[in-house]
């Protein structure tokens, strides 16, 4: 039977931004940030984040710093004699979280369960700091597999989907299953597009396949198990391609479906590493890919700069 087609379904409309929405929240004395090492008793929230503007997010610990050490060069940003940026979460042994002026650099690890701890946490970090919801802005600066598309090439996403191609992420909860909507913001994806331009990088608008696994939950055929042909794989990726999909990553939909349901603006932008339409496996000289892994960062530290109105 041919699968039902989700992907032109429309977005619902975005909810009035706030960061939180739990009544759980207000009655709490105290709040702790177990897996950022934050907590409101011991840490002055209000004081330490309250100007934060950007909070980009990305999976590994290492590229997250070397973000924040780059946009300390992009913002002009002066530390003062004696001090280096640290990991503000170093307590934590989990994640990574820099901040250089209104930005945070954060790791977000691998996989949508991951993600999905820091998300609520980032969240009620900001909530208690006082930041305002409809000022800031989320990004995920990741990389992925592409279909069809030149090694290297950005993609900007449009909407998140499942490995069902279904734009909403299912959470279990209460033995009940929920759908979450896993739409972005097509003005702020209009915006980056043409900062991506700007800037000199090859970037595309497309959706995006979020999966659950990097083997076979995106049709590898070199996993430790394989139990479908390479005909199978072809077939599957050919379709995905054909219904829009423009690359393959593992934390997009969540990432998506937490924003859209908080109303903060956000965007996905991830470089891919490989065509899945050519192979499966990642080859390309380490120097290469961590010239590609910059693009999304390029491109978000120059929006930044704009925002901000920095000019050289
Ligand atoms: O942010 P990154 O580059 O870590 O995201 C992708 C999706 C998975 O987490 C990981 C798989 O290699 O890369
Ligand atoms: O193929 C790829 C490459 C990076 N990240 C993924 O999830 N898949």
């Amino acid at each position: 039977m041919e699968q039902e087609d989700f992907t032109e379904m429309e977005p619902p409309p975005s909810p009035k931004p706030s960061f939180v929405r739990n009544v759980n929240l207000a009655a709490m004395d105290e709040d702790y940030l177990y897996h950022l090492a934050l907590d409101t008793k011991h840490n002055d929230l209000k004081d330490m984040f309250r100007d934060v503007k950007f909070v980009c997010f990305g999976g590994s610990p290492g590229r997250m710093k070397a973000f924040a050490f780059y946009m300390v060069k992009q913002l002009k940003y002066k530390i003062t004699a004696g001090q280096t940026l640290e990991d503000i979460s170093k307590g934590s042994d989990r994640y990574v979280l820099y901040k250089v002026g209104p930005v945070l650099s954060v790791s977000h690890g691998m996989g949508i369960p991951s993600l999905s701890i820091l998300m609520h946490e980032i969240l009620k970090l900001l909530n208690h700091a006082g930041c305002d919801p409809g000022e800031v802005m989320f990004f995920r600066l990741g990389t992925s597999g592409g279909l069809g598309l030149e090694p290297g090439t950005v993609v900007i996403s449009e909407a998140a989907v499942d490995g069902l191609l279904r734009p909403y992420m299912e959470v279990a909860t209460l033995g009940m299953v929920i759908q979450h909507p896993a739409f972005l913001c097509p003005e702020l994806n209009k915006e980056l597009l043409e900062v991506s331009k700007s800037v000199g990088c090859q970037s595309v608008l497309g959706k995006t396949m979020c999966t659950y696994d990097f083997y076979e939950g995106q049709a590898r055929l070199d996993g430790a198990f394989c139990e479908y042909t390479e005909e199978d794989k072809r077939n599957f990726l050919k379709r995905a391609h054909a219904r829009g999909i423009a690359n393959i990553e593992m934390e997009s939909l969540c990432f998506a479906a937490m924003c859209h349901r908080t109303g903060v603006k956000s965007a996905v932008l991830c470089v891919t590493l490989l065509d899945r339409l050519q192979g499966d496996q990642i080859s390309t000289p380490h120097d290469v890919m961590e010239e590609w892994q910059c693009r999304p960062q390029r491109i978000i530290a120059e929006f930044i700069r704009k925002k901000l109105g920095i000019t050289d």
